[in-house]
């Protein structure tokens, strides 16, 4: 029973898990955040009443009082709080799971949560099919996996491998593969768009097994993600047309609510779904 939460990072993500605590979506209680902006730590505390009120953290290690704590922050920050969260017996959620393309990183996180007795979640985000990807890969029934993500080019701006590349996004006037390789070299090349193709390598065939292609889309108005998988089992082909966040474009409304139900999920007494 995870009774209550710690949330890294007060942005998009941070924000409406925070929400949906509020809201009692998720029957727990918001015991304390930690955030770069107090603006945004403000707009998430006032989401609750007076009395209510998660309390700001001065640093990350305040947030191992909570029974999960919750990283929405991004890549740099998983190695800064997942290890230390599991060694104090907290559960941990990753949202930029990316960050385990680093295999030093995934290894001492993994070794980590075998070690304590916390639990490592790391949710489906804006992808479906991890169900199915997961049974198939548990049987050694999956083959092959294959992950194509396409964006409008200004969900890609920023990125280390575009800039490295000199891309010009805004040269794009048709759908262009800028990115083909496996799923630990996208996840490094593009940190904040595709930590979606490190959670589909964890539980299907492993990041350098995973094959990733980045397409970037003048006219796409959707973040797109279509996981395709083939093996003894058969073929799984999933498509999800994201609608973007409205206060992050480069991430799916989905992956909040993903993290939402995966949260939900900890105290429910049924569970529906591999
Ligand atoms: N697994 C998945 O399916 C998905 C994962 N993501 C990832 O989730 C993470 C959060 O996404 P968003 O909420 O959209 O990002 P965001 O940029 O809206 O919010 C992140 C917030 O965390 C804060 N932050 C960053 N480092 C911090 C630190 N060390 N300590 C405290 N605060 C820190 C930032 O100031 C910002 O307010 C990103 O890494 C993103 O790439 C996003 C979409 C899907
Ligand atoms: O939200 C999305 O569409 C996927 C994303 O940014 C990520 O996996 O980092």
């Amino acid at each position: 029973m995870v009774r209550s939460v710690g949330i890294l990072g007060c942005g998009t993500i941070g924000t409406e898990i925070a929400r949906a605590i509020a809201t009692e979506t998720v029957p727990a209680t918001l015991s304390v955040v930690h955030g770069q902006h107090p603006d945004r730590v403000a707009a998430v505390q006032d989401q609750f009443d007076t009395d209510s009120q998660p309390r700001a953290a001065e640093s990350i290690s305040d947030l191992f009082e909570a029974d999960i704590v919750i990283e929405a922050a991004g890549q740099d920050a998983v190695d800064d709080v997942a290890i230390d969260a599991l060694e104090h017996g907290c559960e941990c959620l990753l949202m930029s799971v990316g960050a385990l393309a680093d295999a030093e990183l995934r290894s001492d996180v993994l070794e980590a949560a075998d070690a304590g007795s916390g639990r490592l979640h790391l949710p489906s985000g804006a992808i479906a099919g991890l169900d199915a990807i997961k049974a198939a890969a548990l049987t050694g029934e999956l083959e092959t996996a294959t992950l194509q993500t396409t964006k409008p080019p200004s969900g890609l701006e920023g990125a280390p491998y575009i800039d490295a590349n000199d891309i010009d996004l805004d040269a794009i006037t048709e759908p262009t593969v800028v990115f083909e390789g496996p799923a630990n070299e996208a996840a490094s090349a593009f940190p904040s768009n595709i930590n979606v193709a490190m959670a589909l390598s964890l539980a299907g065939i492993g990041p350098s097994e995973t094959a990733v292609e980045i397409v970037a889309h003048p006219d796409a108005e959707t973040n797109t993600h279509t996981i395709s998988a083939t093996g003894g089992m058969g073929r799984i082909e999933t498509t999800v047309e994201n609608v973007p966040s409205p206060t992050n474009p480069k991430t799916s409304y989905l992956a909040a609510i993903s993290a939402i139900e995966k949260l939900r999920s900890l105290s429910a007494t049924v569970t529906v779904g591999t």
